[in-house]
């Protein structure tokens, strides 16, 4: 597939097809649910939107109790991060005491991750994870680092399961780069 991207023609490239997705899944939930144990509520915090698509197969797979819950950040216009975040909804009530794991699709610049976090310190939680679907190692401008990453990836924009370009390709059900055609 190829899609016009501003004044340029890029190839769409599939990086992770479904079925590599659904295999890395099921490895990190298997991490995930060894490391959390049965007993205690974990409270899922899925970063929308990107993290949607992720998260909901993700979390068919944990066995221990949980909570769902969403936050809203925006920061991203194109294929650039603006450099400012909008906690476009408030995070959840009660995150005190809590245990939490933090659903992202992609930590690229690492700033929205930094600043989510930043906030949620705020909250006294009993402890805070992050998992990330992606994680670009090259592209951190922060000092963030995911607990759980299902795939590195160079510095290249990508689309698809969840990721968006303008809102538009979260639907695919791969994740793909974008390479000038
Ligand atoms: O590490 P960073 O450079 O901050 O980039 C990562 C963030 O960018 C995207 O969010 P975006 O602002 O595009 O909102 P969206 O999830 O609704 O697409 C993505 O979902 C991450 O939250
Ligand atoms: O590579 C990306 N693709 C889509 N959304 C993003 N938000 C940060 N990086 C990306």
């Amino acid at each position: 597939m190829q899609i016009q991207v501003n004044d340029s023609l890029m190839n769409v490239n599939v990086l992770f097809s479904e079925a590599d997705i659904r295999e890395r899944i099921k490895q990190l939930s298997e991490q995930i649910n060894k490391d959390y144990g049965t007993e205690n509520t974990l409270i899922i915090l899925i970063v929308l939107h990107g993290a949607l698509l992720f998260a909901s197969d993700l979390v068919r797979n944990l066995g221990m109790p949980t909570e769902i819950e969403t936050v809203r950040i925006k920061s991203y216009e194109g294929t650039s991060s603006t450099g400012n975040i909008t906690l476009v909804t408030p995070l959840p009530k009660d995150l005190t005491d809590k245990q939490i794991l933090v659903i992202e699709d992609i930590v690229d610049t690492g700033r929205s991750i930094d600043f989510l976090l930043k906030e949620l310190r705020k909250t006294n939680p009993k402890s805070i994870k992050v998992c990330s679907l992606l994680d670009k190692p090259e592209a951190h401008e922060f000092p963030v680092k995911a607990d759980y990453v299902g795939f590195e990836i160079a510095k290249h924009f990508v689309i698809g399961y969840g990721l968006d370009l303008d809102g538009k390709y979260r639907n695919l059900p791969y994740v793909a780069d974008l390479k000038k055609a």
